[in-house]
């Protein structure tokens, strides 16, 4: 798109948004679209006059076009360079990857231990068939049908597990291939794909933008080449808060990515880097980090009160601007179209610090177009896109904070977007951030790779990036959908109370996934491949890259969709558009008024097909400059250049989706319709064949908050349970419905989807000890081979953990809080997730999505663990508490009746006692939250309640088979 054009647009842009309201199809409202103009310089003045300039909040700014052909086409400079160019063949195939079976010593045993473990449940429960209790057959019953149930799902986990594999990456190797000189890139300039990174915001309240400006300060800084580069922030709660909050967080990141640069610091969030203890009298620092460390630290605490005080600076401003007006409107009333003299009512408006009305939600709610499911779609440019040359600073003279003068202080780009809500549309929560984000990017920079990240979860290592590519861009890396990294967090209580590590999911779960067709995809700390979002088949973007820069692209669209059935109808539409592309090229705005009226008035499809359109014309461009034998993936060796037009029309793109929304996510991007669009969405791509990986190393490359209070927990486990529950019911979930997906895949997917339902055989589990006791019927014929089964069966359990240990590093500990958590969840979150999707799959009623608070930022002195103690009411609890409360008194009243029975049975006794007891073990984290402070107690409480029974029963035997010698043989082996 030529120069001129972009500027006619830029006069036309009340033209455009009349198409866009055309492109809206059937719906009536007047689809509207704010592009924020700001100077930085009115609010933010610590800047020097040259910096301003360049600074980023202009409209939209316009790349120039000469620069980035130049970055782009370095054809001609082959052919002049080409003599000179050394041998570098060799160096370039090392592979980027490795991949390690876990070693046999470990292996072998392991798998015995499996089959040793399936022997002995097998034994067991043919034993108990069997043998029916005839005391008591409700109990035989129920409790048979519960440790079926377990054994089962024990199976059912364990299967996975036969291929474990662990991976490396070789990050000097992905330099040498991509950033080397070399034959077609004599000038060594970097040749990594360009990635664009989504972060999504929904509530400054639950989600302190301090963690977000922390998040997306790390990204700016991270290691990778900045022109390909782009983070886009998804707010929905359409906040002004957020949305100052991220226009100072680029204007400090001016300060922050270069003093990372240039001391190499790790890592790159400034919260957590502060907070480490630091030598600057290591030999390996340079000699300014102490001067520099120093000076920083002063702009990050300003910084950081700028950031905390901005809920009161907006609530000032806002209150003197309505007062104003106010004022203004009692004054002349006649202006405001009132002829009556009642007093005026004034809007309280919320107003940004240029005297201007915020175009999303307002402070004050109710307000209509401004709250927050109601308002219109914005998007700001925060930092332009930069080019390929590097740009170095300057000394320390007065003006700038550090000395640069070897530094590139270039920043990546950044985006404010809030997309458009309105009353009776479902936003589809998370799942429609994403997918407006998708949208949004492909027109703005449309990097091949996208990072997914929460807001809390910040890059900790800034080779992170690196990382992913290695396996995206090594041999055979074209069929990898997406690059999984573990969730690592910081600030969970040392006990690690409600087991947020994950270790047995994360860490052995995910890994044992990755040696089949790879983990779950988590809904954060994850790589895509922007094409496997939209819908593509692994087998197709082979077929692409194999015709990639040889043949037409148009043509190969063409052949390549055409060639699978299974995608049918938006196959044949892909191929409808680039057909389009060929005929009028030069006239955009017809082709996107056309596409509506050829496929019906569907906004999202259009929108789709938009996407794709531009990632054709990509490759059509790539193609038309000759870049032959260009490396596969490197599609964004042209970075769009970003111009008012065509991001004007992205406004339809990225507002709400409207009457068709479900197309979107039905099939391109993230899914929709279920509480957690993640495994859902990971489930969708596995089907289609892609496989994808998990990068997990020591130092971990990105790391998040976790919820350390109880009820925010349940909560977080109930949707994820939830979740797992609409999987079950979904559609595709059925076992025949798989098309690509391996057998023990799907078998994982399946144990995923149905472990809520076990919270019923829980429940029951935790109650037959103290209906045992009530009672006083036992429900196995003796406890004697109940312990000892159960001694045998945790001593195979523990075996395999220690052995997991050795390739997984998960412990004991970290083991017996996963079974607690099982229990404790299994009575809470997971009957309720059971019932939500019971209901959803019966009524249909849609269920609402909890977000999960994120803890602030704790002030010096503060309490970090204060949340643990936090005890908030929630009605998830209420079964825990009778299962503590009823087993409790199950072992007070089991204990009276034998010592006043003349007759007791003692081993009865005995096992019900120690049943209930164990029980109550399961319980004890929960407990303890339900303590908060006063936790200590309830230790001791557990220590004596436990040592008091031991000594009760020991002493109540001694007695009993002292008096009833002839017994004595009767009650141990009855
Ligand atoms: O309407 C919404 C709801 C949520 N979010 C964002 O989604 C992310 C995750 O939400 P959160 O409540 O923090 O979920 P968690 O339980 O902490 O997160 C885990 O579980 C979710 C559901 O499976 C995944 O989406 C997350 O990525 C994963 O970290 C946050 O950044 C939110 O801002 C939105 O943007 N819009
Ligand atoms: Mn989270």
């Amino acid at each position: 798109m030529s120069k001129d054009r972009a500027v006619e647009d830029n006069a036309n842009m009340g033209k455009l948004q009349i198409s866009n309201t055309i492109f809206t199809g059937g719906f009536n409202t007047v689809t509207r679209m704010h592009v924020i103009k700001l100077d930085i310089e009115q609010s933010y003045t610590d800047v020097s006059d040259d910096e301003a300039k360049d600074q980023g909040l202009s409209l939209l700014s316009v790349a120039d076009d000469s620069e980035t052909k130049d970055s782009a086409g370095f054809g001609s400079e082959v052919k002049n360079d080409f003599q000179h160019q050394p041998n570098f063949g060799e160096k370039t195939r090392r592979p980027l990857t490795r991949k390690f079976s876990v070693s046999p010593t470990i292996l072998i045993p392991y798998r015995l231990l499996s089959i040793i473990r399936i022997l002995l449940l097998g034994f067991y429960l043919t034993w108990r068939v069997r043998h029916p209790n005839h005391e008591s057959m409700w109990l035989w019953r129920i409790s048979n049908t519960c440790e079926l149930w377990f054994a089962l799902s024990w199976l059912l986990e364990q299967l996975p597990r036969l291929c474990l594999i662990n991976r490396a990456t070789d990050i000097s190797a992905l330099k040498d291939r991509f950033e080397s000189p070399n034959l077609q890139n004599p000038k060594g300039r970097s040749d990594l794909p360009g990635i664009d990174v989504f972060v999504t915001t929904a509530d400054p309240e639950k989600e302190p933008p301090l963690v977000t400006a922390n998040t997306i300060l790390s990204i700016l800084a991270v290691d990778y080449p900045v022109e390909k580069l782009a983070c886009y922030l998804s707010d929905d709660a359409g906040s002004l808060l957020t949305f100052e909050a991220l226009a100072d967080t680029a204007n400090f990141a001016r300060i922050w990515v270069p003093f990372c640069r240039k001391h190499g610091i790790e890592p790159r969030n400034p919260e957590a880097y502060f907070k480490q203890k630091h030598d600057f009298l290591n030999n390996e620092v340079r000699l300014d980090l102490a001067g520099d460390w120093r000076r920083v630290k002063r702009e990050y605490d300003e910084f950081k009160v700028r950031i905390n005080s901005l809920p009161e600076t907006i609530k000032r401003r806002s209150g003197s601007y309505n007062a104003k007006e106010e004022l203004k409107a009692n004054m002349n009333p006649s202006e405001m179209g009132e002829n009556s003299s009642d007093e005026i009512k004034i809007s309280k408006a919320t107003w940004m610090f240029d005297g201007s009305y915020w175009p999303g939600t307002w402070e004050v709610s109710g307000e209509d177009d401004h709250s927050r499911g109601d308002h219109v779609g914005i998007i700001q440019v925060m930092l332009p896109s930069s080019d390929a040359k590097p740009v170095y600073g300057s000394n320390t003279n007065g003006k700038h904070l550090i000395d640069t003068t070897d530094v590139d202080i270039r920043l990546p780009m950044l985006v404010y977007m809030s997309r458009e809500k309105r009353p009776g549309y479902d936003n589809n929560k998370k799942a429609g951030a994403m997918n407006a984000l998708l949208r949004t990017s492909a027109i703005m920079s449309n990097g091949p790779f996208i990072l997914n990240l929460d807001c809390d979860h910040y890059i900790n290592n800034s080779l992170a990036l690196r990382e992913g590519m290695c396996f995206m861009l090594d041999k055979g890396g074209d069929r990898v959908c997406y690059v999984q990294f573990p969730q690592r967090f910081d600030g969970i209580d040392p006990d690690d109370l409600y087991a947020n590590l994950n270790t047995l999911f994360l860490d052995v779960n995910m890994r044992a996934l990755d040696g089949l067709q790879g983990p779950y995809y988590i809904g954060t700390c994850c790589i895509f491949r922007r094409i496997a979002l939209y819908a593509f088949s692994p087998a197709r973007v082979t077929e692409h890259h194999g015709l990639f820069g040889t043949r037409k692209t148009k043509l190969l669209l063409r052949k390549v969709t055409v060639s699978k059935k299974e995608d049918d109808e938006m196959a044949s539409q892909i191929n409808q558009c680039a057909l389009d592309c060929d005929d009028d090229d030069d006239d955009a705005d017809t082709r996107s008024l056309l596409l509506p009226k050829r496929f019906g008035n569907s906004t999202s499809l259009a929108a789709s097909i938009k996407v794709m359109e531009f990632q054709g014309r990509l490759l059509q461009e790539l193609e038309s400059k000759g870049n032959q034998g260009c490396p596969t993936d490197s599609l964004t060796a042209t970075q769009e250049p970003l111009d008012v037009a065509t991001v004007a029309k992205a406004i339809t793109v990225i507002s709400c989706d409207y009457e068709d929304n479900t197309e979107w996510g039905k099939r391109v991007g993230w899914m929709y319709g279920y509480l957690t669009e993640d495994v859902l969405t990971g489930y969708q791509m596995h089907n289609r064949g892609w496989r994808s990986v998990y990068c997990i190393t020591k130092h971990h490359a990105f790391r998040g908050t976790a919820p350390i209070n109880l009820t925010d927990r349940l909560h977080q486990v109930l949707v994820w349970a939830t979740g797992s529950v609409e999987l079950f019911f979904s559609r595709n979930n059925s076992l025949f419905a798989t098309r690509r997906m391996k057998f023990l895949q799907k078998v994982d997917y399946f144990n995923t989807s149905v472990y809520p339902f076990s919270s019923f055989f829980i429940l029951v589990d935790c109650f037959l000890p103290a209906v045992s006791l009530f009672s006083g019927q036992f429900m196995v014929q003796s406890f004697v081979t109940l312990l000892t089964f159960n001694l045998v069966d945790s001593i195979t359990l523990y075996l395999h953990a220690i052995l997991e240990n050795k390739w997984s590093g998960i412990t004991i500990t970290n083991r017996w809080r996963e079974k607690q958590s099982v229990v404790m969840w299994g009575t809470s979150s997971y009957p309720a997730a059971v019932l939500q999707g019971l209901v959803k799959l019966i009524a249909g009623v849609n269920i609402s999505y909890t977000l999960t608070p994120k803890p602030a930022t704790p002030k010096d002195g503060d309490d970090e663990f204060a949340d643990l103690y936090v005890v908030k009411w929630s009605f998830l609890m209420i079964p825990p508490i009778t299962i503590m409360l009823v087993n409790t008194i199950a072992i007070a009243v089991g204990i009276a009746r034998a010592l006043y029975n003349p007759y007791p049975e003692w081993s009865k006794l005995i096992g019900g006692v120690s049943y209930s007891f164990w029980v109550l073990c399961h319980f004890h984290p929960f407990a303890k939250g339900l303590m908060g402070r006063r936790s200590r107690a309830l230790n001791l409480f557990y220590v004596w309640s436990g040592l008091l029974s031991i000594i009760v029963l020991l002493l109540s035997i001694y007695i009993k088979s002292s008096s009833e010698t002839q017994n004595h043989m009767k009650f141990l082996f009855p």
